[in-house]
């Protein structure tokens, strides 16, 4: 018989108290500490850190488009291709995890749905903080957080800067495509519209990649990055409609009906449209 393995023969660290240990560089105290489920269902523990998990992850999806735009407008576009499929990557590791909230039954759920209140998902600054971000842009969607100065600015603040389309767009103007109207913009606060110009000048580099393979690449890890969040909003109504059917949301929506209005929302038209024309 040979003597259990002891890892410190080798030289793994056991000593901590003057160390920085793994727990103390990922605070996970606070991090471990944060579920705090108000009912005695056992499911809400799953739909705690569910929700938890996906929004480290879209912490993760905001950083990396912030500094893809800063990196666009920089024309340092090499670096924003890194960080834009990254974030694609992120929305998929966030539609594989709706396969483990789907083990959720609705009976498991209603046990404990009415402890949530009125709060919901559409509540989520952050959410609304990565759709501003793309392109999606909506002023009437900072009314849940009027309560909270701090998000509200946060929100405001990306609302008052190009998002990551317009960027894309304005980087086209400065290499001398004309992208019409949206080259005078001056207010960002809304959705722009969807322009002629701007499909012609999408034609022009998709009817010649060699010539334009950098503005190419960018246009297809824009469309890779909306095709993940599609999916990711037609998981979440598949999901929601299996868990609550027809009812509407805790956050006062029409539900699933008005979940399913949002998967018309097109955050790059352009680059769609195009595909039409070649
Ligand atoms: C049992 C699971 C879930 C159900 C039944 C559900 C239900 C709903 C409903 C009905 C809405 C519409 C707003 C309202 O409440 O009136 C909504 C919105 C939303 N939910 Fe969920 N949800 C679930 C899971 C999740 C998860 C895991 C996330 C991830 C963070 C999430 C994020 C969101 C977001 C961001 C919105 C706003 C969408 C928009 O405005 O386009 N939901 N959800
Ligand atoms: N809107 C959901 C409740 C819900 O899913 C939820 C509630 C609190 C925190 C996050 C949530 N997730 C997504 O909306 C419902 O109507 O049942």
């Amino acid at each position: 018989m040979s003597e259990p393995y002891d890892p410190a023969s080798e030289g793994a660290q056991m000593s901590f108290k003057e160390r920085m240990s793994y727990s103390d560089y990922l605070h996970l105290e606070k991090v471990l500490d944060a579920q705090t489920p108000l009912s005695s269902a056992h499911d809400e523990m799953l739909f705690i850190i569910q929700h938890q998990t996906s929004e480290l992850w879209m912490k993760l999806a905001l950083h990396e488009l912030g500094a893809a735009i800063r990196s666009i407008r920089a024309d340092r576009l090499e670096p924003s291709f890194k960080m834009l499929s990254r974030v694609a990557r992120i929305f998929e590791q966030l539609n594989n995890a709706w396969d483990v909230l789907r083990t959720m039954t609705p009976s498991e759920y209603t046990e404990f749905r009415d402890a949530l209140g009125q709060s919901s998902g559409f509540q989520s600054w952050q959410y609304r903080a990565i759709e501003f971000v793309a392109g999606n842009r909506n002023p009437a969607m900072l009314g849940p957080h009027k309560h909270r100065p701090d998000l509200s600015q946060k929100l405001e603040a990306i609302l008052a800067e190009p998002s990551l389309y317009d960027e894309a767009l304005l980087l086209l103007a400065r290499n001398g495509f004309d992208i019409g109207a949206d080259a005078r913009r001056t207010d960002w606060r809304e959705t722009r519209a969807e322009s002629e110009a701007v499909l012609m000048a999408w034609q022009t580099v998709y009817r010649d990649p060699q010539r334009y393979w950098m503005f190419y690449e960018l246009a297809e890890k824009l469309v890779d990055f909306e095709d993940y969040f599609r999916r990711w909003r037609f998981n979440h109504v598949t999901t929601v409609e299996r868990i609550i059917g027809m009812k509407r949301g805790t956050g006062g929506t029409s539900g699933a009906s008005y979940l399913k209005k949002m998967l018309e929302v097109v955050l790059f038209p352009e680059l769609w449209t195009v595909r039409t024309r070649l």
